[in-house]
């Protein structure tokens, strides 16, 4: 599991560690990975051009101690300094390693030198050591000024701990902020590292060990091994109906087609049956793509809501919400949401705009403030909440929440959803809890996408058909 920690959470687990060690060594820890991923990152370092931009924190220290080390290794370093409160021992480092320091023009109005221009555009690469998690979100003229050269000159930047700019706590990204080819961080992932938009600006993010200890973190993220671990596999004993079933009320005479999806996802998770229930036509259809479904009948868990367009029927998905067996309510079905009941064995898998209608907000609200408004309406609706997007946020009434980051956009293709929906259906059925459900469905979606795609266009049909290899390589 990844986990990652709030600004105010990492600053008392450094303090309790740096209480316990000399002073500087979290800093000297810190810097020495940041220079192996730098040096890296460039593919060696004798002759490489680097430019640290150095802010008034220790960020900045980190990268000037990074930059001393990267110029014994016969790098050109310069670092241009944005504020005269810059870490004085840092720029001593990296003097007597042979590195050189200039201040920038320091004006308001973002101008800058013009030897200072021409050193950002011949870097090979620029260190953003300009805020970490000291920073408020939005860059300084000067520091904007710089930045924007680099991306001018197409000279790639490594963040040190945080892209400088992004709010660190929730992800946001409300001002200008650097957009990092690689993320070097320290001790733990911050929450601005998983969560979009903010996750999007950090680039692949590297975690240098410094030897914080960390309770478990609210939000966290699955790797391979956490699949591993919650798959439900069956055993020995297992028979179709101990394994799960899953029961779908989805699709229309409208869109049947999102009932065959829906059902491909259902099949491709770990259930012993899949039921249908809807519009004989669509049942038909249904059957005739999938052989084993069947018909009505008793089930561990719903999916409800894909594709019913008109067909709603909200009543009965209210009844059925009231039910005992958990429900994946999806598009459509979201309508028959209120936020009176006791809904925590429900999962709700909207995408954006299908949040801001349940929440009375735009939908550029929500995609700016993801993490924000996901848990919001865990809280209001007592579900949990799977927005979906390049990185799905997936928030429990509880307050824990779970971020899937290893989506490739070309799942961005109609129907998706729709297999997301069966799939974690199934996964509900065969005992999960919501919020595992959720955050095993997105990885496994994720990772079929990514089988099927191998980097060029995939359907939705091709996603659902990938879930058995995709699975098979995880759990095995
Ligand atoms: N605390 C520790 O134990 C460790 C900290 N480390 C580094 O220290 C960083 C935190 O250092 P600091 O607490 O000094 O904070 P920062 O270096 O993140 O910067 C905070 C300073 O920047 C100024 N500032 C805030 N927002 C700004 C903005 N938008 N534009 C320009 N200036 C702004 C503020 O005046 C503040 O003093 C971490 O991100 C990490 O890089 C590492 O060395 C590892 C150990
Ligand atoms: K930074």
């Amino acid at each position: 599991m990844r986990h990652a920690y709030t600004v105010e959470q990492v600053r008392s687990a450094e303090s309790e560690l740096m209480a316990k060690l000399p002073d500087g060594t979290l800093m000297q820890r810190a810097a020495t990975g940041l220079a192996v991923a730098i040096g890296n990152f460039l593919g060696g370092t004798y002759g490489a051009r680097v430019v640290l931009l150095i802010g008034s924190g220790d960020n900045g220290g980190d990268a000037l101690y990074a930059g001393a080390r990267l110029a014994r290794r016969g790098a050109h370093v310069t670092a241009i300094l944005l504020s005269p409160k810059a870490h004085e021992p840092g720029i001593a480092a990296l003097r007597s390693a042979g590195g050189r320091s200039v201040t920038s023009a320091g004006d308001i109005s973002g101008e800058i030198y013009d030897d200072i221009v021409s050193e950002l555009a011949g870097a090979d690469v620029v260190v953003d050591g300009i805020v970490g998690i000291g920073g408020r979100p939005g860059l300084r003229p000067d520091a904007l000024a710089a930045v924007r050269v680099a991306e001018q000159y197409g000279v790639p930047i490594v963040a040190v701990d945080t892209p400088s700019g992004v709010d660190v706590d929730s992800g946001e990204t409300p001002e200008p902020h650097v957009n990092a080819a690689l993320t070097v961080t320290f001790g733990t992932h911050k929450i601005c590292h998983l969560v979009d938009p903010a996750a999007s600006a950090c680039g692949p993010v590297h975690l240098v060990d410094i030897g914080l200890d960390l309770p478990p973190a609210l939000v966290q993220s699955l790797q391979a091994a956490d699949v591993r671990a919650l798959y439900p596999v069956p055993h020995g004993e297992s028979d179709k109906y101990s394994r799960g079933v899953v029961g779908l009320m989805v699709g229309s005479t409208e869109y049947p087609g999102a009932a065959v999806i829906a059902t491909a996802g259902a099949l491709g998770g770990p259930v012993g049956m899949v039921r249908y229930v809807g519009p004989d036509a669509v049942a038909a259809a249904v059957r005739e793509a999938h052989p084993e479904v069947v018909g009505a009948g008793r089930v561990q868990a719903w999916t409800i809501g894909s594709g019913l367009g008109e067909e709603l029927d909200v009543p009965r998905i209210r009844e059925l919400l009231d039910a005992d067996e958990p429900v994946v309510l999806d598009a459509d079905g979201l309508k028959a949401l209120d936020d009176s009941g006791d809904h925590v064995d429900v999962l709700a898998t909207p995408h954006a705009g299908e949040l801001a209608r349940l929440l009375g907000v735009d939908r550029s609200t929500v995609e700016a403030e993801r993490l924000k408004h996901a848990r919001m309406a865990a809280e209001r609706y007592d579900v949990t909440v799977l927005l979906k997007g390049a990185t799905t946020v997936i928030a429990s009434p509880d307050g824990e929440v779970r971020v899937n980051t290893n989506a490739t956009p070309w799942l961005a293709t109609a129907g998706a959803g729709d297999v997301l929906a069966g799939l974690c259906g199934s996964l509900l059925a065969a005992g999960l809890t919501p919020l595992d459900a959720a955050a095993l469905g997105a990885y496994l979606h994720a990772s079929a996408a990514t089988l099927a795609s191998a980097n060029g266009p995939i359907t939705a049909t091709t996603v659902a058909q990938s879930l058995p290899e995709a699975t098979r390589r995880l759990i095995t």
